[in-house]
């Protein structure tokens, strides 16, 4: 039997989030600017696009820069060539891809940047840098991994898999001792409003929002809809399904039956099974994909569409954050009378 997927995801409310570390942390990187050599922008090679906070640009300006992407052993092999060839083309020079876990692409960027100064005369001997990227990209991480290539030393910044939990700018990391690169750490910060929704759930996919800002279902059926659209289909298989589906209440019931994710009546927990579904894919269980198109004819239409939403002034971002912050402040309300209620009838 063949499957008519959906030929386009709907999706119309754009995520946002920027808390108030990240507004701190941003004014922070400003007054480390006059010492900084050279900056490390890391993206998520997952999502290189929706990665990208276009803030940087102003504050890099027109210091050096290296982009890295990121996360690259969660992507195919090939993706990685159509991406590269993508780059290039849209002009995109000083890029990297790299993974925590590979000892060479971590060496690449150090000879990279070590060939850089040393043909710079004009530096001083202790060369200053500071990652940047979006929340939960890797940025602290990447800093662990390439001082233990450079100097044979061991972690040096937290890291985990929640995203923000790099709260300010770290004291200097040295990633290099001959010649001497420092480099800091630095809150992963978003744009403080994303235009595109798309955009913002291929992010969301990535890992690098607050799990609470989005709902789990959104997600898994967002997930499953790029793996149909990418024709990777080893979740059918691994989770004994017929054929491939397109209905995420369908799969996400079925997961939860196979994984025994039910409430009294064999009701299915259904934000359990999204969760289950999620950590599947994360796990590489089911296949890796690219959640940005890659292909430059499609990265030209996707740029083209991403400006018919346009770009808001700073007074919108404002009005927008309050907006937020009131709507989070009811939410909170709201649950907390709703456990009052619920504590109440408990109780008679
Ligand atoms: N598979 C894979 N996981 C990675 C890689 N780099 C980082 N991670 C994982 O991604 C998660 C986030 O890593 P962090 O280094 O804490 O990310 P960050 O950008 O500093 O996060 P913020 O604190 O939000 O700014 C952790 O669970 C890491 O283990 C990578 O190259 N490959």
């Amino acid at each position: 039997m063949s499957v008519k997927f959906r030929s386009a995801f709907e999706f119309t409310k754009s995520i946002n989030w920027f808390p108030g570390h990240m507004a701190k942390g941003l004014a922070q990187i400003k007054t480390f600017l006059p010492k900084i050599d050279f900056f490390i922008e890391v993206r998520d090679a997952r999502a290189p696009f929706s990665s990208i906070n276009p803030g940087f640009e102003k504050l890099i300006d027109k210091k050096k820069r290296f982009i890295v992407y990121n996360k690259a052993d969660m992507i195919p092999p090939e993706s990685k060539i159509v991406l590269s060839e993508t780059l290039s083309k849209l002009g995109e020079k000083n890029f990297f891809f790299t993974s925590i876990n590979s000892h060479q692409t971590l060496d690449t960027i150090l000879t990279s940047i070590r060939e850089h100064y040393s043909a710079d005369s004009g530096i001083s001997s202790k060369i200053m840098s500071l990652v940047v990227g979006m929340p939960n990209v890797g940025k602290s991480s990447l800093i662990n991994a390439l001082r233990n290539v450079g100097t044979n030393k061991g972690k040096a910044v937290k890291t985990g898999d929640t995203p923000g939990l790099t709260r300010s700018v770290s004291n200097y990391v040295i990633i290099s001792k001959t010649p001497q690169i420092c480099i800091y750490d630095t809150p992963g910060v978003m744009a403080p409003y994303i235009p595109n929704p798309l955009s913002s759930l291929k992010f969301a996919l990535t890992g690098g929002i607050k799990d609470k800002v989005l709902d789990n279902e959104t997600l898994s059926d967002f997930l499953l809809y790029l793996l149909n659209k990418s024709n990777n289909t080893e979740y059918v298989s691994k989770f004994q399904l017929e054929s491939p589906i397109d209905d995420i209440n369908y799969l996400l019931c079925h997961v939860a039956r196979k994984s025994g994710a039910l409430l009294k009546g064999g009701i299915p927990q259904l934000d359990v099974a999204a969760r289950f579904f999620l950590r599947q894919y994360y796990m590489g269980n089911i296949g890796y994909i690219c959640f940005d198109n890659i292909e430059y004819s499609d990265v030209i239409l996707d740029l083209a569409e991403n400006e018919k939403f346009g770009t808001v002034s700073k007074n919108q971002t404002k009005k927008l954050m309050t907006q937020q912050k009131k709507q989070i402040y009811l939410e909170k309300r709201k649950a907390k009378l709703e456990r009052k209620r619920l504590d109440k009838s408990f109780k008679k």
